[in-house]
């Protein structure tokens, strides 16, 4: 659905840290330069890929690279379907209702100058029941919260019924109930036969959810693979330069045994 094919980033260097240094004798940025680099891998429908690292990695610029928001230094995405992009935080001064918004997600589906018709608004109404905000519809989206800001916009690519899902940290505004209820949604979605790409800084809200981890350590040091297999305690403690244990939690539900990571906050950080 959605391939990338040794992704790699590096700031103009003029943005950076002054052109005169930035590059090295054949114009390609030097070594230390990189955000990220090597970054391959095959989405495949059903899968969901979380993205994490510490602040100011690339996280951000890679869910950009993949939706074509930022051009990749080296490297290319292939999409064959469409990208729904869900951005970190979006603040508009348009007194759109919460519906309205929603709707937006529709206008890719409309005819040249049609409007949305009855099946467009069902759809936009059901997308913002799934994400519990159908009381808010007719509310002015300026005067939500955070948090419901941020549950509109999943509303609004939910109503998209894009393929493939891209998110920048889609629960970072929420309560610990709306961030299950995401989680779940988003996990729900890619049952449903989505691709889904999120960013978290919760290694637990991965090992939730995600089939499919990717690390990043920093610079060409990205490792990608099986959630559960990558994302031990000592692998979060080296990416965080923190102390991670991890607990293990009861069976619910009649579900497998769980475990989840944590991390002490009353330990010197990780060396
Ligand atoms: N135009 C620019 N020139 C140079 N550096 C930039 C530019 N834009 C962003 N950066 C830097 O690129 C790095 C990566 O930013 P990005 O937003 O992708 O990180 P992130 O992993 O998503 O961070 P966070 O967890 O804080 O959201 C940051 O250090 C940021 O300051």
């Amino acid at each position: 659905m959605l391939e990338l094919d040794g992704l790699g980033f590096a700031h103009e260097a003029h943005e950076a840290h002054g052109a005169h240094e930035a590059h090295g004798a054949h114009g390609a940025p030097e070594a230390g330069r990189w955000l990220f680099r090597g970054v391959s891998h095959r989405l495949a429908p059903g899968e969901v890929l979380t993205v994490l690292g510490p602040n100011g990695r690339g996280k951000t610029t890679l869910l950009r690279c993949l939706v074509g928001l930022a051009e990749p230094t080296e490297g290319r995405v292939r999409a064959r379907e469409a990208i729904g992009f869900v951005p970190q935080s979006h603040r508009t001064t348009f007194a759109y209702t919460a519906l309205d918004m929603v709707l937006m997600g529709r206008v890719r589906r409309l005819r040249p100058l049609a409007t949305p018709g009855r099946r467009d608004y069902e759809l936009a109404l059901a997308a913002l029941e799934r994400v519990g905000l159908a009381p808010l519809a007719d509310r002015e989206y300026p005067t939500l919260s955070g948090g419901e800001r941020q549950l509109v916009l999943i509303a609004r690519a939910i109503a998209a019924e894009a393929p493939v899902l891209v998110l920048d940290e889609p629960a970072s505004a929420l309560d610990l109930r709306n961030q299950g209820r995401v989680l779940h949604l988003l996990r729900g979605l890619a049952d449903e036969g989505r691709a889904i790409v999120l960013t978290t800084h919760h290694p637990d809200h991965a090992l939730e959810i995600a089939d499919t981890a990717l690390l990043m350590y920093g610079g060409a040091d990205v490792r990608t693979g099986p959630a559960d297999a990558l994302l031990t305690d000592t692998a979060v403690s080296a990416l965080y330069g923190v102390r991670a244990h991890t607990l293990s939690l009861d069976a619910a539900q009649g579900g497998p045994p769980r475990r989840t990571i944590v991390t002490r906050y009353d330990q010197e950080p990780f060396p």
